[in-house]
């Protein structure tokens, strides 16, 4: 299981690839993660936001996991899995984490409970519910999505709760990461993409970020480089891959990203589940353009 220490470096959130009738593609998902594996990553994010996961059934995600687990195994065991088992309910968040604790899962991605608009306290007392479970637990902070914001105050509180290992930050505040890295509180992992440099600057111990399933090597010298104090080589590193950044948010994620993909020959459609639809011919046009300079960055 992981444990603070681990939660930080470059953790890819995967996709989710259907097959044009919709069904899982377990033979385009393993191709995927292979690529994926040939570098030096610090972990794996199955039914994050890039997975889709408002239209991944439960036993889907089983079935991702226990694919994930078993390839692992052969290929690069030291690999951790992180799940997601983090929905608008406090009960079933519960008991999502704990079918991934029967299953070995690493760690767990609960993100912030989305649509009711619930009380901070409703929030904290929502987390110390699925720290208990015993699964190290990774909040996920992404107000853009959720509709709710964690306060200073509610950060700090979930991640001084046992069990709670880190924070993924996708909010667009430097200030969290800021003040967390300065009370001493943390890990926080940037979940905001075009961000990255910045969060690392204010004390993030690293990213789970959607567009590092392209290019990932580009995130990942990112990332060494700031740690040897190389800033500015860092800063400029990054400024290379935020053409990529850009265009993978234009339209909602993970569409884009399964597009490129796709084109990749990495898995065999962009499949999406709706309501998700796939992106505009405008940016499959500006994309075909642009994806091989995409790759030298
Ligand atoms: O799936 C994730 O985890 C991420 N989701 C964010 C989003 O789609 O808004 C972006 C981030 O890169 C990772």
């Amino acid at each position: 299981m992981m444990e603070r220490q681990d939660v930080q470096g470059i953790f890819v959130p995967l996709i989710t690839p259907f097959s044009l009738d919709g069904e899982l593609d377990l033979a385009s998902y393993r191709n995927y993660v292979d690529n994926l594996l040939s570098h030096d990553i610090q972990g794996l994010v199955i039914n994050g936001t890039t997975g889709e996961a408002p239209t991944v059934r439960w036993e889907e995600v089983i079935q991702l996991t226990k694919s994930t687990q078993a390839f692992l195994k052969s290929k690069k065991p030291s690999v951790p899995v992180v799940v997601g088992t983090g929905t608008n309910d406090t009960a079933s968040s519960v008991q999502r984490t704990e079918m991934a604790a029967e299953i070995g899962a690493d760690a767990v991605l609960v993100v912030v409970p989305y649509y009711s608009k619930p009380s901070q306290q409703g929030i904290i007392e929502h987390f110390r519910r699925v720290a208990q479970v015993g699964v190290p637990v990774i909040a996920y902070e992404i107000p853009s999505r959720t509709g709710v914001s964690l306060s200073m105050d509610t950060a700090r509180r979930i991640l001084d709760m046992n069990g709670v290992i880190g924070i993924k930050d996708s909010s667009d505040r430097l200030e969290l990461v800021s003040e967390l890295a300065r009370s001493g509180s943390g890990p926080v992992l940037c979940g905001d993409d075009l961000q990255f440099h910045a969060k690392l600057s204010q004390g993030a111990s690293g990213g789970m970020l959607a567009s590092a399933n392209v290019n990932t090597q580009a995130f990942i010298d990112v990332y060494h480089l700031f740690r040897s104090g190389d800033v500015i080589a860092a800063q400029q590193s990054f400024d290379r891959v935020t053409p990529l950044i850009r265009k993978l948010f234009q339209e909602s994620n993970p569409a884009p990203l399964k597009w490129i993909l796709a084109s990749q020959g990495l898995i065999a459609s962009d499949q999406l589940r709706l309501p998700m639809t796939s992106i505009s011919m405008e940016l499959e046009a500006e994309l075909e353009r642009l994806l091989p300079s995409f790759m030298q960055s």
